[in-house]
């Protein structure tokens, strides 16, 4: 059987997922309800806004079984509020804004400063092959500490593509895996280039539940 990965589609940039992990080779179902994530091999938690999805994790009563799902071993791919769902410490967060974790890291959110709130960079990153990927950043977080566990596979370069340094924020770490868990701070769903959905969804396929 093809191999299943859900979205979670309660916000965010599902539409730019789905379509990279149908790209990449994958069946795509969109998943709001606990029954449809129980029928999932893997799943991506998008771009967005984290405070909102972590609202509606609770409203749509996600956010439980999502933790048991990881706690067992479900492959997740986080990016940007996705990797700070899947962070287990968050600075910068609003008042009472929880993740659901999984991953030893703290997630500074909001991390880039207003001159580079949002930009592009080329980055080396482990696992994939075939040159840099290019990182698109909105309002990103990165990783300010990770623990012993966590690889790390990209960090900020010094410059971005047009040039513009990037200061205190060069060598922070943007990519990481723990496990099952895959976080990247960039969003390559927008890029046209599938690599980093490829490899998620190879990873997920080695490890299906039977
Ligand atoms: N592009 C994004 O996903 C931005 C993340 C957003 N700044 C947040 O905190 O959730």
């Amino acid at each position: 059987m093809t191999t299943t990965i859900g979205v979670l589609a309660l916000q965010g940039d599902v539409r730019e997922h789905t379509r990279a992990l149908e790209g990449a080779g994958a069946r795509v179902v969109r998943v709001r309800r606990r029954s449809e994530l129980e029928a999932v091999d893997g799943l991506v938690l998008p771009g967005g806004e984290s405070t909102t999805m972590d609202k509606l994790l609770r409203v749509f009563e996600l956010r439980d079984p999502l933790r048991t799902a990881i706690a067992e071993g479900l492959p997740v791919y986080g990016s940007c509020a996705g990797m700070i769902l899947l962070a287990d410490r968050i600075t910068g967060g609003i008042e009472g804004q929880q993740t659901l974790g999984g991953m030893d890291v703290t997630v500074q959110r909001n991390a880039f400063g207003r001159q580079v709130d949002s930009f592009e960079a080329d980055l080396a990153m482990q696992g994939i092959e075939g040159g840099p990927v290019r990182a698109v950043f909105i309002r990103a977080p990165w990783i300010s500490t990770a623990g012993p566990d966590v690889e790390v596979l990209a960090r900020i370069p010094e410059r971005s593509t047009d040039g513009t340094g990037l200061g205190e924020a060069a060598g922070k770490i943007v990519a990481a895996r723990s496990g099952r868990l895959l976080a990247t701070a960039f969003h390559p769903e927008v890029t046209g280039d599938w690599r980093v959905h490829a490899q998620f969804v190879r990873e997920v396929n080695a490890t299906r539940r039977s």
